[in-house]
Formats: structure tokens, sequence, C-alpha cells
């Protein structure tokens, strides 16, 4: 009774801190939250702007845009807290939005984190929450987040295996019987590629853009199998000889081209995690195939790529941006069934 109580006045929330978005759900409500990681700041103070308030969208306009004297900052590189102070400033901010904290009670927050994070860096999740506002902090390894939120059957005895490929890292796991059986975290993903994007165009068109245009460059003609109609885009840069803005049409076919290697370091890392499984658990692979996750698994035709190198089934889950919060959501739901899969920092 107490409990709901508490639950009522006080709900406890799921957080997907990612490099690139942020997404927190609260308990029984779903995501409240789904903003870019970014929090604008006056240029040479710590002062998130809007008096702690330009974080996430309104911080995102202000990159790579902002007037001298502001900035705008991401808060995390690769999976994990790089400005420890600045990202506690934002998941205040989406804590604060996310839960209507009464009477002081701080809300139980199980947040997903990339698999190959050291203990320090833990750590520093631990702390930032705690000071955001949290109450107790609970971490789930993003990979089985991902799972969940995909509705594998990772707690039957077969093999479930998943690729989710967000902003800063790429997180491969197969599961069975509830468990990770082998697990692989890189720290390269969809930011890599807008970097893969911004050097095709230096060396191939002596052009320099920034990774905001390369990223959408990705998002309206990248893809990772040839298309049945290739496309074009006029892109804005500056000429790197003359040093003044031009304009050149890229095709899909170079985008393509530029991706190449992102692209094979994301698959040799899957290949790593099957060649390190159980035959048996492989042969329920040929079956069951391999569910890609993430905003990276948007990339047009990556399933068709995966399934043409790997020679098992490839499928985007549904709504891929979200897999990893509606995963931590779910788990949150259920703390007492997955309590042992968690984190507590107690050791
Ligand atoms: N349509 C699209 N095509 C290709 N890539 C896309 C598309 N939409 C989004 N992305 C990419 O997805 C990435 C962000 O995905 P996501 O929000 O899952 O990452 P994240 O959870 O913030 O990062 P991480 O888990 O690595 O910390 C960005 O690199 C973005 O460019």
């Amino acid at each position: 009774m107490l409990n709901r109580v508490k639950q009522y006045l006080c709900p406890d929330l799921a957080i997907d801190l990612g490099t690139a978005n942020t997404l927190v759900a609260r308990q029984g409500r779903g995501i409240m939250v789904n903003e870019p990681s970014v929090v604008a700041l006056q240029k040479g103070t710590r002062e998130v702007l809007g008096r702690g308030t330009a974080v996430g969208k309104l911080a995102r306009q202000m990159l790579g845009r902002t007037p001298d004297s502001i900035t705008a900052v991401r808060p995390l590189q690769d999976g994990v807290i790089t400005d420890f102070e600045l990202c506690e400033a934002m998941l205040r901010y989406f804590i604060e939005k996310a839960s209507h904290q009464k009477m002081g009670l701080k809300p139980r927050v199980v947040i997903a984190v990339p698999g190959g994070i050291t203990p320090v860096e833990k750590r520093a999740v631990f702390n930032s929450a705690e000071r955001a506002g949290a109450g107790r902090v609970f971490l789930l390894d993003e990979s089985r987040a991902a799972s969940i939120g995909a509705g594998l059957p990772i707690s039957e005895p077969m093999a479930s295996m998943v690729c989710d490929i967000g902003g800063g890292t790429t997180e491969v796991a197969i599961l069975s019987l509830g468990d990770i059986v082998v697990g692989k975290s890189i720290r390269l993903a969809g930011d890599e590629m807008d970097v893969a994007i911004v050097d095709y165009l230096r060396q191939k068109f002596s052009m320099r853009i920034g990774v905001q245009t390369a990223e959408q460059i990705k998002i309206n003609i990248g893809s990772a199998y040839p298309l049945d109609r290739e496309l074009n885009m006029e892109v804005s840069g500056l000429d790197t000889i003359s040093g003044v803005p031009r304009k050149a049409v890229v095709t899909s076919e170079q985008v393509r081209e530029s991706l190449r290697s992102p692209l094979e370091s994301i698959l040799n890392c899957m290949k790593n995690v099957i060649e390190q499984c159980k035959p048996e658990l492989v042969a329920d692979l040929a079956d069951q195939g391999v569910v890609l996750t993430g905003g990276g698994a948007l990339l047009t035709g990556l399933d068709r790529f995966m399934n043409e190198q790997l020679g098992i089934p490839a499928r985007v889950t549904e709504d891929p941006l979200t897999t990893v919060a509606r995963g931590t959501a779910i788990c949150l739901e259920h703390l007492a069934q997955w309590r042992d899969s968690l984190d507590d920092g107690s050791e």
C-alpha cells in the first residue's frame, strides 16, 4: 500500500542515456521525454542557458549554428559521460520534465548503458543520476534492454541475437535463458558514419562540411545496399582549395562507398560474436536471425546488407530509436523479475 502511494507521488523512471538522444519513460505512462543529448552554454562559462532549460531540442537547434557567445555541447561521447557536470544538468532537466516529484521524494531509476563501459564510467552514471535527483539507480546493459524492447524471446532456451547501432556505440549480443551468452560493444556507430561522409567529401570533392550536414546526407540518401533507384543530393560546403562556399551534387553510390569502412567494422563485430557462440546456438540463429535496433538500424538497406554478409535473416525492429527505452521501461515494470540482471552499484 505504502509502495503504491509512493509510486503515485513519485513514479519510477527508465532512461536510455544515449550519445545522440536521451529518452525517459515514466512507470505506467510510457515515453515522456525523447530529446537530443545536447546542452547549450554561455561561452566561457559552465552556465546552462535559459536557467538550465537550454537542453535537448532547444540546444540541438543551436548546435553548429551558434553565435560566438553560445556553445552547444554533448555531455556524452561514444556512449559514456565525458562531461560529468553537464550530464548532471541535462539529466536533472529531463528527470524533472518526466516525473512529477512531490514531497521531496526521489524516483527509482533504471538506466541503460553500453555493455563495454568501465567501472569508473559506470560510477559516473550513478553519481550523475543521483545528483540530478534520482533515488536508487540501477544500470541495465543496453543490448539486454534492446532485446527486451524488441520483444525477443530471450528467456527461452534458444539463441536471440540483437545488434543495437546508436550514435556512439554498437552493441551486439546473443542471449539465451535470460542471459547474455556472448556480447561485444564497440565505440563506433552512427556518429562515425557521419565522420566518414565528412572525410569522403573532403578527399573526393575538396569540400568541407559539418557533421550535422553529413548526418542529413546519411539520413536522406545514405544506404548500406544498392538502391532500386539511386538518389542524389545537393550539398553546400566550403571549398578547401579556394576557401569559398560552393555546392556539389553527391550520389547515393558515393555515400555508400564512404560508409563502407564503418559498416565493415560493425559487420566484423557481429561475425566475432557469432564465432564465439556455441554451435547449437549458432544453429538457432540460422532460423531466428538478428534483430537490428537503434537509430543506425534506420540506414536504408542495412537489413539486406547484413543478411547477405552474414547469411542469416536480419530485420529492423519496429521504431528502432525507442527500442532500448521501451525495453528499459519493461524492465522497470518488472523490477523484481530482472533484479539479478541489474547493477545497483553495490559490490
Ligand atoms: N534514417 C536514419 N538513417 C541512418 N541513421 C539514422 C537515421 N535516423 C537516425 N539515425 C542515426 O541514429 C543515431 C542515433 O541513434 P540512437 O538515438 O539510437 O543513439 P543513442 O542511443 O543516442 O546512442 P548510443 O546508444 O550510442 O549512446 C545517430 O547517429 C543518427 O544519425
